[in-house]
C-alpha cells in the first residue's frame, strides 16, 4: 500500500481585499487599503498547485466560501432580500460587512487539524475544523470548512469527522498551522506536535499581540483524534515570537516527516522539545535544523516568511524541497541562509520560489495556503467529490477564475451588490466543478 502526503491548497475568493482584519499580523495591518487583485491572486494559487503536481505531488483543492456571509448578517438581524441585507448592512455598519467580506478561507492550513489513520486508535483518518475563534472574520468559517471536508472525506470506516472545539475565544483552535505530524515513512505511526500561545485561563503579561492557540484546545484536538499516549506533545511558542508577528506557529517553524526545520526563537525550550520529539518518534532518527538568530534575525523570518514554506519529500528524490515566497529571494539574510542550507550536506536540497505576494501581503505564505493530508493510495480512491487536481481540472479552474473574478477590489467594493451576486453565481458554478454538493449556505 503506497503512503504518500497530499496538499490541499485554498483557492482565492473573488472577495479578496485588504482590510487590514488581522491584529497581530503584521503584513494584514501593513497593506490594510491597498487594492487587491482576486484575479491574480486565484491564478497565482493555480499556478502554485500545478507547480506541486509538476514535482509528482498529489494536489487537491478547497473551494473558497460565500462572502459576503449573509447567513451572518440574518442572524444579526438584517432581513429582505440578499441585495437589501447587504444594502443596509453596508450602510450601517461598513466595517461588519468588511469582516464577513473577507476571502481568509484561502488558508487552508487554519481550516482544521488533520490526524491520518496510521496514528490513530480506532485507524481512521480524524479531522478537527478549527474554530478560529481568535478573529471574528475567521470565526465564522468552520461550519462550511467542516461541509467541504466532509464532503471530500466522507464520514466512515476511512475518515471521521469532529465539531469545531467549543468554547469561544477562551478555546482557540488555529488548526493544523499549529500542528506537525512528525514520521518515518508518511504511513508509519507518528507524532502529532501542537504548539499554542496561551493558557486558556491566564492573563499571559508576556505576549502584547493575541495568542490565538489554546493549549487546553491543542489537547482537546489531539485528545479527541485518539493520538497514543507518548505520542502527542503540547509545547508553548516562544513568546517573543508572536509579539513580533509570528501569530501562528507555521510562520516560524516547518516539519516534514523527520525533519524539523525551525527558528532559534520559535519555541521556549528548542534543545527540550528536540530530546521530547527523538523520543516520541522512537527508532526514527530525527534532524533538526534549527536557524540562528545571528543568520537570520527573527524579524526577518517573519517578513519574509522564510518557515511559511511547504517541505516537502519530491517522490523519486532523496533530500526533501523547500517551497518558498519569492520574499525569501528578495531578503539578504535568507536567501543567504538558503543557499547555504542547500550546499551544506543536510535533509534539505532543494528550493523553489513561488510569487503569491497576493496571499503574503494578508499575511499568509505557501504553507498557510495548503492543508496537508497523509493518505494511502485506497484513501484516494474513496474520496469523495472531485478535488484532486488533474491537468483538465486545473484548465477549468483557470477558465472559471479569468470568467468570474474582477482584478481589483477596493474596501468600497465590498458594499457592491453586483460584486456579491457574482461571486455568488461563480461559487454556485463552482461546487459544479468540484462535485461538492450544496456546501453554501445561499444553496440549501
Ligand atoms: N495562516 C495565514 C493566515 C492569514 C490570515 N490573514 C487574514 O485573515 C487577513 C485578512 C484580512 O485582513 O482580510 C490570518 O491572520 O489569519
Amino acid at each position: 500500500m503506497a503512503w504518500f502526503e497530499a496538499n490541499f491548497d485554498g483557492l482565492v475568493g473573488a472577495t479578496h481585499n485588504y482590510a487590514g482584519l488581522s491584529y497581530g499580523n503584521v503584513a494584514s495591518a501593513k497593506n490594510k487599503g491597498l487594492i487587491a487583485n482576486p484575479r491574480e491572486g486565484a491564478l497565482q494559487g493555480l499556478a502554485k498547485m500545478q507547480h506541486m503536481r509538476d514535482l509528482g505531488m498529489v494536489q487537491g483543492i478547497l473551494p473558497p466560501h460565500d462572502r459576503p456571509h449573509l447567513s451572518t448578517l440574518r442572524a444579526l438581524g438584517f432581513s429582505g432580500s440578499d441585495a437589501e441585507i447587504l444594502t443596509t448592512a453596508w450602510m450601517a455598519n461598513p466595517a461588519l460587512v468588511a469582516n464577513l467580506s473577507s476571502s481568509a478561507t484561502m488558508w487552508t492550513a487554519n481550516a482544521a487539524t488533520v490526524t491520518p489513520s496510521p496514528d490513530t486508535t480506532d485507524g481512521r483518518t480524524h479531522f478537527t475544523p478549527a474554530n478560529l475563534s481568535a478573529m471574528y472574520h475567521r470565526s465564522i468559517e468552520h461550519e462550511t470548512t467542516g461541509r467541504v471536508l466532509q464532503a471530500i472525506f466522507p464520514e466512515g470506516d476511512r475518515f471521521t469527522h469532529h465539531a469545531a472545539i467549543p468554547g469561544g475565544h477562551h478555546m482557540g483552535d488555529e488548526g493544523a498551522a499549529n500542528h506537525t505530524r512528525f514520521c518515518g515513512e508518511y504511513g508509519d505511526e507518528g507524532v502529532g506536535l501542537f504548539v499554542y500561545g496561551r493558557g486558556a485561563f491566564e492573563k499571559a503579561d508576556d505576549l502584547t499581540f493575541p495568542g490565538r492557540q489554546t493549549m487546553e484546545s491543542s489537547h482537546a484536538v489531539g485528545t479527541g483524534h485518539g493520538l497514543r499516549p507518548g505520542r502527542m506533545l503540547v509545547v508553548r511558542q516562544n513568546p517573543e515570537a508572536i509579539n513580533m508577528g509570528a501569530f501562528h506557529n507555521d510562520v516560524v517553524a516547518v516539519g516534514n516527516r523527520n525533519v524539523h526545520f525551525y527558528h532559534e526563537k520559535a519555541f521556549e525550550n528548542p534543545a527540550a522539545l528536540n530530546a521530547a520529539l527523538q523520543k516520541a518518534v522512537g527508532d526514527v532518527e530525527m534532524h533538526f535544523v534549527e536557524v540562528p538568530d545571528a543568520a537570520v534575525p527573527l524579524k526577518d523570518a517573519i517578513s519574509s516568511y522564510l518557515f511559511n514554506s511547504q517541505l516537502i519529500s519530491v517522490p523519486g528524490r532523496d533530500g526533501m524541497t523547500l517551497i518558498l515566497p519569492v520574499e525569501v529571494a528578495e531578503t539578504v539574510s535568507t536567501k543567504r541562509y538558503v543557499d547555504e542550507l542547500l550546499a551544506s550536506g543536510g535533509p534539505i536540497t532543494h528550493a523553489d520560489y513561488m510569487d503569491v505576494r497576493q496571499s503574503m501581503r494578508n499575511g499568509g505564505g505557501p504553507a498557510c495556503l495548503r492543508l496537508r493530508v497523509a493518505m494511502s493510495d485506497e484513501d484516494k480512491a474513496a474520496l469523495g467529490a472531485n478535488c484532486i487536481l488533474t491537468d483538465t481540472l486545473v484548465a477549468t479552474l483557470e477558465d472559471w477564475v479569468k470568467k468570474h473574478y474582477r482584478d481589483r477590489v477596493a474596501r468600497e467594493d465590498l458594499g457592491d451588490v453586483a460584486l456579491m451576486e457574482e461571486n455568488f453565481r461563480a461559487l454556485d458554478e463552482l461546487t459544479q466543478i468540484l462535485q461538492l454538493g450544496s456546501v453554501y449556505d445561499f444553496q440549501r
